[in-house]
C-alpha cells in the first residue's frame, strides 16, 4: 500500500490515506474507529478504496451513507485516483438500509441520490463482495459499474420480507440487468442468490474463491480510463418481450395466491412493471410511491417488527435470572432418539443433519425397520433439495434403550401419555451415563413430574418439535423448576444447530403455544354451537392471513389427539345430556369435538372430521353435508338456537381470547416477552408473519379496543374463563398502552427456583 495522510471530518467519515504501518497503528487505536463509519484509502496509488464499517453487518446507515458520499467525492476529486472499490469491513459487503432507522426520524443523504453519484461518476466504480450484498446493499452494488463477488458470497433483494419494495432503485435496475422473469422471482421472494447463480444471471461480472477487494482492486487498475457508456445499467433499455403481459399476470397471481394477504409482493410486481412500462425516471418515481405506501404500513411495521424478534428469543432468561450469556452450553457430539413415530423420525433426520451421531431406538423389530426406511427416504430428498450430503451413516439404529448408554443427551419421543414417559425416564435416569441431558418432546405434560423420576432433575428440559420436525422451524425449549441454566443453555444451541429457532418457555400445561391454543379452539367450536359452519370459520381465520383455519388444522392433525388428552383431564363424558353435558368445572365446554371422535371421524387420516375427505389420508377438505345435519341435530337436542355470526365476531372471539392467553402467560413468567410468543406463534401455528405475532397484533389494533371487546364478549359469556380480562391487559391498558417493547416493565416478576 501507498504513503499515508490521515484527514477526518466530523461527519462519522475517516478519509485516510496510508501505508502498512501506519494501518496497524491507526487499527489498533480503536477509540478512533468508533465513529469510523466509511473508511477511505489510496491502494496502488490509483485505486481509491471506500471501506463500509458499521459492524455487524455494515448496515446502511445515516453515517454510513454519509460517510460514502464524503469518500466518493474524495476519490473522483483526487486526480491520482483513477479508480474506485467499494467493500465492506470484516468479509461483509453490506446487509442493506439499517433496518432499526426506519422507525425514527431518516437523517443523512438518500440512499437514491448517493447511488446516482456513483452510477454518474467518470471513475470506473468496482463492488467487492464479500458476506452478503443485501437490499439496499445490493442496490448499492448495482449503482457500480462493475461487481466482483467472493464465491461464498449471497446476494439478494429480501425488502419484501420486511414489508417493503427494494426502493433505492432495485425494481428499475434488476430487471434491466438480468430480464423481468428473474428479477420479478428475486424480488417477489426476497430469497438469497448463491455467487455462482449471480454469476450466471449476470448480477456479477466476476466470482472469486480469494479476497474479493483485492481482485476488485486488480479490476479496478485494468479497467482505469475505459468508457463507462455501457456500464450504468439506469440506461440500459426497458426490457422487453413479447410475452411480457403474461409473466407479469402470472406473476401477479403467484403472489396473490401464496400472499395471504401481504402487500408488499403485490406491491413489488407492480414496481418490476414500471421498469417494463416506465422511462427509467419515471419509474423510480413510481418505485418511489409504490415505497412509502408500503413504508407507512402496518404490515411493514408488524415483519419489521418480527425480524427482530425472531433474533431477540436468542437473547433468553428466565424468572430466576438465568440467562443466555451467563449459562454456557455443553458440547453434544452424540444424542439419542427414542421413540421413532412421526415426530422421532423427524428428529432423528434433523440431527443427524446437524452433523451429531445419532442412536435411533424403538422397541419392536418391524416398528426399527419401518422406522429406518421412512428415515432414510426423509434423508434423501432433503440432501437432493438441499445439495448437501447424505447423512445416513450418522445413525444407528437399535431395539434396546441400553444402546443409549454412552450418549451426551437423549430426546424421548414417544406417544403423549404420562405413565409410559414416566418409566421411560427411569429407564433413562440409570441407563445413560452421569451428566447425559434427557429431554422430551412432549407437547405439553409437565416436566418436573419427568424430572422427579430421574437421579439428576437439573438435567431434564423439554424440547417440544413441531410436525415435520425435520422442516419445522420452531422449537419451544421448556425449563421445569428444577432444570439447570446448562440444560436450558444446551437445549437452546442445540436447537440453533439443527436450524431451528428456540424460544425458551417455562413449564406449564401447553406451555406457551398450545396453551394458547386451548382457548382459541374453544371459541371456535362455541361458534359451532351458536350457529357458525367449520367452513365459515375457517374462512374468516384463512382472511386473516393464517394459512389454515382452526378446524382444518384439526383435521390434519388429527382430533383423537385432543381427544385422548381431554379424556386423561377427566373431560370427555360419553352419552351425557342435558346442562350438565355442557359444562365441566362450572365453565361452559363443548362437547363437539368428543361427539366426532366417538363416531370414529379422527380428520384426515380417516376420511372425516370437521369436513369430509375423497379417502382416508386426503388433503382436499370439502364441507360435510351430514357434519351440518350433525351440527343442527346438536343445537336441537341442547335447546341452541342458531344464529347468524358476522366475521368480525368470529374473528374477534378466537383471536382476543388467544391473545388474552398470551398475556396471562407473561404474566406468569411463563414467556419472557411477547417477541417469544409471536415467534412461536408466527413459525409454529401459522399465524400471518405480517401480522407481527399475536401481541404484536393486540398492539396494533389497540390494548384498549382488544380489553372493551374482552369485557364484551365475557360479559355475554360470563362463562367462558378464557374471555375474561387477565390482569396484566388491564394494567397496560390504564397506563396508557406503552409501546410493544415496554410491556416488561409491567410484568412483576414472579419466582422461580432455576
Ligand atoms: C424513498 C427511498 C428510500 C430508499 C430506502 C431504501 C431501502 C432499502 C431497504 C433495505 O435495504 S431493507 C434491509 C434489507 N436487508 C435485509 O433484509 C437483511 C437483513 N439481515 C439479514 O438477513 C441477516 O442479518 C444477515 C445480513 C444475512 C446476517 O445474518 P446473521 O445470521 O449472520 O446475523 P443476524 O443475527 O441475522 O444479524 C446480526 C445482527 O445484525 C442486525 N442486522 C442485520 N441486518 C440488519 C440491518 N439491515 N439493519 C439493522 N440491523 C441489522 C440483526 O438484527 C442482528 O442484531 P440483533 O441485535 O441480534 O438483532
Amino acid at each position: 500500500m501507498g504513503a499515508a495522510v490521515h484527514s477526518g471530518n466530523r461527519r462519522g467519515t475517516k478519509i485516510v490515506v496510508k501505508d502498512d504501518a501506519e494501518e496497524k497503528k491507526f487499527n489498533n487505536n480503536t477509540k478512533d474507529l468508533l465513529d469510523i463509519m466509511a473508511f477511505y484509502s489510496r491502494v496502488s496509488g490509483s485505486v481509491g478504496v471506500i471501506t463500509l464499517q458499521n459492524p455487524p453487518v455494515n448496515a446502511l446507515s445515516a453515517a454510513v451513507r454519509q460517510g460514502i458520499v464524503d469518500t466518493m467525492h474524495r476519490a473522483l476529486s483526487e486526480p491520482e485516483v483513477k479508480s474506485v472499490v467499494i467493500c465492506g469491513q470484516n468479509g461483509k459487503f453490506c446487509g442493506g438500509a439499517d433496518i432499526r432507522e426506519f422507525r425514527a426520524n431518516m437523517r443523512g443523504p438518500p440512499l437514491v441520490p448517493m447511488i446516482h453519484l456513483i452510477e454518474a461518476a467518470e471513475k470506473p466504480v468496482v463492488a467487492a463482495i464479500e458476506g452478503v450484498a443485501l437490499g439496499g446493499g445490493l442496490e448499492l452494488a448495482l449503482g457500480c459499474h462493475y461487481r466482483i463477488a467472493h464465491s461464498k458470497a449471497r446476494l439478494g433483494l429480501p425488502e419484501v420480507t420486511l414489508g417493503l419494495l427494494p426502493g433505492a432503485g432495485g425494481t428499475q435496475r434488476l430487471p434491466r440487468l438480468i430480464g423481468v422473469p428473474a428479477a420479478l422471482e428475486l424480488i417477489t421472494t426476497g430469497r438469497h442468490a448463491t455467487a455462482a447463480e449471480a454469476l450466471q444471471l449476470g448480477i456479477v461480472d466476476e466470482v472469486t474463491d480469494h479476497s474479493a477487494v483485492d481482485a476488485a482492486v486488480k479490476f479496478a487498475q485494468s479497467v482505469a480510463g475505459k468508457s463507462l457508456d455501457a456500464r450504468r445499467i439506469s440506461t440500459y433499455p426497458c426490457p422487453r418481450s413479447p410475452d411480457l403481459a403474461e409473466i407479469f399476470e402470472k406473476a401477479m397471481q403467484e403472489v396473490r395466491r401464496s400472499a395471504r394477504g401481504a402487500i408488499a409482493p403485490v406491491t413489488c410486481v407492480q414496481a418490476v412493471h414500471a421498469s417494463v412500462t416506465l422511462p427509467y425516471a419515471k419509474g423510480m418515481e413510481r418505485e418511489r410511491e409504490l415505497f412509502s405506501t408500503l413504508f407507512t404500513s402496518g404490515q411493514a411495521h408488524a415483519l419489521q417488527y418480527y425480524f427482530f424478534a425472531q433474533r431477540a428469543v436468542s437473547r433468553w432468561s428466565t424468572p430466576s435470572g438465568a440467562r443466555w450469556d451467563t449459562s454456557k452450553p455443553r458440547p453434544v457430539h452424540k444424542a439419542a432418539v427414542i421413540g421413532l413415530g412421526t415426530m422421532g423420525r423427524g428428529i432423528t433426520v434433523s440431527l443427524a443433519q446437524a452433523g451429531l451421531s445419532v442412536v435411533a431406538v424403538e422397541t419392536q423389530e418391524k416398528q426399527l425397520l419401518e422406522a429406518k426406511q421412512a428415515v432414510s427416504g426423509m434423508l434423501e430428498r432433503s440432501a437432493k433439495r438441499r445439495g448437501a450430503p447424505l447423512a445416513h451413516d450418522k445413525i444407528k439404529y437399535s431395539c434396546s434403550i441400553q444402546a443409549v448408554a454412552d450418549v451426551d443427551l437423549v430426546i424421548e419421543a414417544v406417544f403423549e401419555d404420562m405413565a409410559l414417559k414416566k418409566t421411560i425416564f427411569q429407564q433413562l435416569s440409570g441407563i445413560c451415563k452421569p451428566g447425559t441431558f434427557l429431554c422430551t418432546n412432549t407437547s405439553g405434560l409437565d416436566i418436573d413430574e419427568l424430572a422427579s423420576q430421574t437421579q439428576s432433575p437439573e438435567l431434564v428440559v423439554g424440547m417440544h418439535f413441531f410436525a415435520p420436525a425435520h422442516v419445522m422451524k420452531l422449537l419451544e425449549v421448556v425449563y421445569g423448576p428444577r432444570s439447570s441454566p446448562e440444560a436450558l443453555a444446551t437445549a437452546m444451541e442445540m436447537g440453533k444447530k439443527m436450524g431451528k429457532v428456540s424460544v425458551a418457555v417455562g413449564n406449564c400445561r401447553g406451555f406457551v403455544g398450545n396453551r394458547m391454543l386451548k382457548p382459541y379452539l374453544e371459541q371456535a367450536f362455541f361458534l359451532l354451537e351458536e350457529g357458525a359452519t367449520p367452513e365459515q370459520v375457517d374462512q374468516v381465520l384463512e382472511e386473516f392471513g393464517f394459512a389454515m383455519g382452526v378446524f382444518k388444522v384439526s383435521d390434519l392433525s388429527g382430533l383423537d389427539v385432543g381427544w385422548k388428552v381431554r379424556k386423561a383431564d377427566g373431560l370427555v363424558v360419553p352419552g351425557s345430556t342435558g346442562k350438565s353435558a355442557r359444562i365441566r368445572g362450572g365453565s361452559r365446554y363443548s362437547p363437539l369435538g368428543d361427539l366426532l371422535c366417538e363416531q370414529g371421524r379422527f380428520g384426515q387420516k380417516t376420511g372425516r372430521g370437521w369436513y369430509q375427505y375423497d379417502k382416508p389420508g386426503g388433503r382436499v377438505a370439502k364441507p360435510d353435508p351430514w357434519l351440518h345435519g350433525f351440527l343442527e341435530e346438536y343445537r336441537a337436542r341442547h335447546g341452541l338456537v342458531a344464529r347468524r355470526i358476522d366475521h368480525q365476531e368470529m374473528l374477534e372471539r378466537c383471536l382476543y381470547a388467544l391473545i388474552n392467553e398470551g398475556f396471562q402467560i407473561l404474566q406468569d413468567g411463563i414467556a419472557a416477552g411477547p417477541e417469544d410468543i409471536d415467534v412461536i406463534y408466527v413459525l409454529g401455528y401459522g399465524w400471518p408473519r405480517h401480522r407481527g405475532g399475536p401481541m404484536f397484533y393486540a398492539g396494533l389494533v389497540g390494548l384498549d379496543k382488544v380489553l372493551e371487546r374482552l369485557e364484551h364478549y365475557h360479559q355475554v359469556y360470563p362463562n367462558v374463563s378464557g374471555l375474561k380480562p387477565c390482569s396484566l391487559i388491564r394494567k397496560l391498558a390504564a397506563s396508557s398502552s406503552p409501546p410493544i417493547h415496554r410491556w416488561r416493565e409491567f410484568i412483576q416478576k414472579p419466582r422461580s427456583q432455576l
